[in-house]
């Protein structure tokens, strides 16, 4: 299939031969070639050369004279001629070769270039060509006068064969009649413008010069200002003129006909135009999809190249490792089995060595086991001698332990009857420790009963106690008698004296006599060396009341530094430290843990200071606290501080 561009030189070589098979059939009458002739067609009718021979001498009538004397049989030597011809007229030619079996191009641009130069020229060129060469005569054709510029063109541009074209004036004598000066035209002798007028020099001449004859008449006539022209010249003008319209409707004519030529020719291209459009259109359109498909087929294609390749870049890096492994596994093996073989060596070496050693020390054991043979065989002897004689002392001996073991069994019989004995005793005593455990039953029955009894006999005693802690006032009041602080003069005491039984007596100096002295009476006084584990053992007993449910109140009650924080708090953390408060708590939380199986106890403790009239709840990390306020309650001795923690 054929590219655009080649399919348009394939039109354009088409069109361009029909051109000159249009011209050749308008200058040759027996050219009949149809004008879709192919190239071949074309080479054959112009092998020969004669055609163009024919061509160029219808052009320029003699340009041949000279060179050619006539259509030669041989082809070449007609063909050189009309080449000669073009090169003078400095055409491009062709190759004989080309005719013959070439490209036709060149022969049909040479051609159409010969066609457009005449046309330009409108035979001026070839009237210079055909006055360098000599005119031929040429035969004379049976219709005279004027021809119409239809014939013109069947018949070429210019009729050499006209009857009135008189040879004599032809080439160099037509030249000169049209070189005249101004102002000799009307001098003209008549001879000499009727031999212009009937020779073929006005047909030969060119169209300037037959302008330029026209003009100068009339310029001569306008200088004379008389306006009178000879006849003659009138006539000769006439005819000038006449040529140049006949030349003019020639003109004329062949603009008609190559403009039909040009509209056929552009109908044809754009039909041709059209069939190559929708032909374009078919082709994009397959075209991108075979692109299409051509670069999925490349992507695809190329995925897989670059996969194949990867893989096949790693199976030769995996190759290259294992025989890398493997080399060294050969070079392993290789070291390995020389060590071997060393060590085999050695081993070897030293197996011999100690074989040697073995038959040396086998030799000598031998020899060590034959002596020890005839040792042991003279012990044998030996021992069988000590042998019989031991079985000798044996078998006394077993006579001996006969007699033994009769005496044994006599024993065991004896054994045996005092088992029995034991055996009967053994039973007494049994039965004795029967009855005694059943008698441990009914004790321990008894101690059942009394511990069932324990809780009623527990509340009598509780209630016993409490009935003597009554006894002994359910007000009491003991007095702590603070030691001397360091520093504090122990002289200036104002205690004077305290008695077993709770007296006291107060000496104050600043009064005399009897006034001086004071007894006060308590219950009991604590002395200045008295211990915090002292003063509690009084308070215990009604702190213990408590669990029987009763209320005890104990307060402290002195001047500032007297020591009650002393003694109710204590001085500090250790246990002989503790005050009454943290004895009374421990105290109490003992006997509930003694009493657990029994009595289960809940025990809730609130810190409250009395200060200046207000209550300040000392377990609350609250600062701003709000105000307490002690309540009396409606059982017996309630008094209580709801909101205190
Ligand atoms: N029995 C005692 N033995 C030794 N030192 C004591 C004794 N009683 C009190 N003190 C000491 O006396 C000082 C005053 O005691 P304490 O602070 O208990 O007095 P207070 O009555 O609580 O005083 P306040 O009313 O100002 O709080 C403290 O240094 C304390 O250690």
């Amino acid at each position: 299939m054929g590219t655009f561009g080649g399919q348009f030189e394939d039109f354009h070589a088409d069109d361009r031969r029909a051109e000159v098979i249009d011209w050749l059939g308008g200058l040759l009458p027996e050219f009949d070639l149809p004008l879709d002739s192919s190239d071949e067609e074309l080479r054959e009718y112009l092998i020969d050369g004669t055609a163009l021979c024919y061509t160029a001498d219808k052009l320029m009538p003699g340009v041949l004279e000279g060179v050619w004397g006539g259509y030669a049989s041989d082809h070449r030597s007609n063909v050189k001629k009309f080449l000669s011809v073009i090169a003078e007229m400095g055409l491009p030619g062709f190759s004989v070769k080309d005719l013959e079996e070439g490209s036709m191009s060149s022969i049909v641009e040479c051609l159409l270039a010969l066609r457009d130069n005449v046309s330009a020229g409108l035979g001026e060129n070839m009237s210079n060509y055909a006055a360098k060469t000599p005119s031929r005569p040429v035969a004379p054709v049976s219709t005279p006068g004027r021809r119409s510029p239809g014939e013109d063109r069947r018949r070429g541009l210019w009729d050499a064969k006209s009857p009135q074209r008189s040879p004599l004036l032809s080439g160099q004598k037509a030249n000169e009649v049209f070189q005249f000066k101004r102002g000799q035209y009307t001098d003209l002798p008549a001879a000499k413008i009727s031999e212009m007028i009937q020779s073929n020099s006005l047909d030969n001449a060119p169209t300037q010069s037959l302008l330029r004859v026209v003009n100068g008449i009339l310029d001569e006539s306008i200088e004379r200002k008389r306006g009178e022209i000879p006849h003659r010249v009138v006539y000769l003008l006439r005819n000038v003129v006449q040529e140049i319209e006949h030349r003019i409707s020639i003109q004329a004519e062949h603009i008609r006909n190559q403009n039909s030529i040009i509209k056929t020719r552009e109908d044809k291209y754009r039909s041709k135009i059209k069939a190559l459009e929708t032909l374009v259109n078919g082709t994009n359109e397959e075209n991108e999809m075979a692109i299409n498909r051509l670069e999925l087929v490349k992507v695809v294609e190329k995925s897989k190249i670059d996969e194949r390749r990867k893989i096949g870049e790693q199976d030769m890096v995996r190759l290259m490792r294992e025989k890398e492994n493997a080399e060294n596994t050969v070079t392993n093996l290789q070291q390995e089995i020389q060590v071997m073989s060393r060590m085999f060596e050695e081993y070897r070496e030293q197996m011999e060595e100690k074989t040697s050693q073995m038959e040396e020390h086998l030799t000598l054991r031998a020899k060590e086991a034959e002596f020890l043979l005839t040792q042991s065989k003279k012990r044998v002897e030996e021992v069988e001698t000590a042998s019989e004689l031991q079985s000798q002392l044996w078998s006394k001996k077993a006579n001996t332990f006969r007699s033994f073991m009769d005496n044994q069994k006599l024993s065991i019989k004896d054994i045996r009857i005092s088992s029995q004995s034991i055996k009967q005793e053994m039973f007494a005593l049994q039965m004795k420790w029967r009855d005694e455990i059943s008698n441990i039953g009914l004790d321990l029955k008894g101690l059942v009963d009394a511990a069932e009894n324990y809780h009623g006999v527990l509340a009598e005693n509780q209630k016993l106690f409490n009935e003597v802690q009554e006894l002994k006032g359910n007000i009491r009041v003991y007095c702590r008698v603070r030691p001397f602080l360091p520093g504090q003069d122990g002289k200036s005491t104002a205690v004077d004296y305290i008695g077993e039984n709770g007296e006291i007596l107060i000496s104050n100096p600043s009064k005399q006599g009897k006034d001086g002295y004071r007894m006060f009476k308590f219950n009991k006084i604590f002395n200045t060396h008295v211990s915090q584990a002292e003063v509690f053992s009084d308070i215990q007993p009604l702190i213990r009341s408590v669990l029987d449910g009763f209320n005890v109140c104990i307060f402290a009650y002195g001047q500032t530094g007297s020591g009650k924080t002393y003694t109710m708090s204590g001085p500090g953390k250790s246990k002989e430290d503790w005050g009454v408060n943290y004895r009374a708590l421990n105290d109490l939380f003992d006997i509930s843990l003694k009493r657990r199986n029994t009595f289960s106890y809940e025990v809730e403790v609130q810190m409250v200071e009395i200060y200046n009239e207000q209550v300040r709840d000392l377990l609350s990390n609250d600062i701003a606290q709000k105000r307490l306020g002690i309540w009396s309650t409606s059982q017996p001795n309630g008094l209580v501080v709801p909101d205190a923690s």
